[in-house]
């Protein structure tokens, strides 16, 4: 197994907090308010991540926000590859999709292909008017055209680094750390 030493804190808890915030008040700029938008946060660190940002729009614009949560282990692309049996956790997509603007919310966005997985996942589900993405960390890296609407921090990245978004609902502390291999 790959082991990782830290090698830097780029964020701590409230440069996450306000990240987010800001995040929140650029969604409500570009879509010029919350009409027919909806939140989802892909699993695992999505989906607290999404829950926070729902809350500051609720905030904001004191109206709660639709938000779904996506599992896309069947959709990854590597499925025929994987050592192990993945263990499926269900979608939950409690409103209709078809003519919303979806905001698809994920910690790290690295080669792209779980952000693929997730719009073919959505669009399996139904057809959005638009599907958007908001991301906490871009660390660059593309393998496929893909892009992120909403970004809290740009992070310079080597191939072998790696960036882990530790939250306290999934981690029980609340950082955003580079780690190299040792
Ligand atoms: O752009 P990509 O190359 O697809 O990488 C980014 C994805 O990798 C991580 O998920 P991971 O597969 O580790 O699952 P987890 O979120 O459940 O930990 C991260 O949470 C992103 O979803
Ligand atoms: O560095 C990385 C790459 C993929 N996914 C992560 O969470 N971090």
């Amino acid at each position: 197994m790959t082991e990782f030493r830290e090698k830097a804190v780029l964020m701590d808890d409230d440069g996450i907090r306000r990240a987010l915030m800001r995040i929140a008040h650029e969604i409500v700029e570009k879509n010029k308010g919350t009409e027919n938008l909806v939140l989802v946060g892909i699993r695992t660190r999505g989906v607290p991540i999404a829950a926070r940002i729902g809350a500051e729009i609720a905030r904001i614009e004191q109206r709660e926000l639709p938000c779904g949560v996506l599992d896309i282990t069947l959709y990854r692309d590597d499925l025929n590859e994987l050592s192990y049996q993945p263990i499926v956790h269900p979608t939950e997509m409690p409103h209709d999709i078809t003519s919303k603007t979806i905001v698809l919310v994920d910690d790290v966005l690295y080669t792209g292909r779980t952000i693929r997985a997730a719009m073919n996942a959505l669009l399996d589900i139904g057809r959005p008017r638009m599907i958007q993405l908001a991301v906490l960390i871009d660390r660059g890296h593309r393998e496929l055209p893909i892009r992120a609407d909403y970004v809290g921090k740009n992070v310079p990245t080597a191939a072998l680094e790696d960036v882990s978004v530790l939250l306290q609902d999934t981690d029980g502390v609340e950082k955003v750390v580079i780690r190299e291999r040792v």
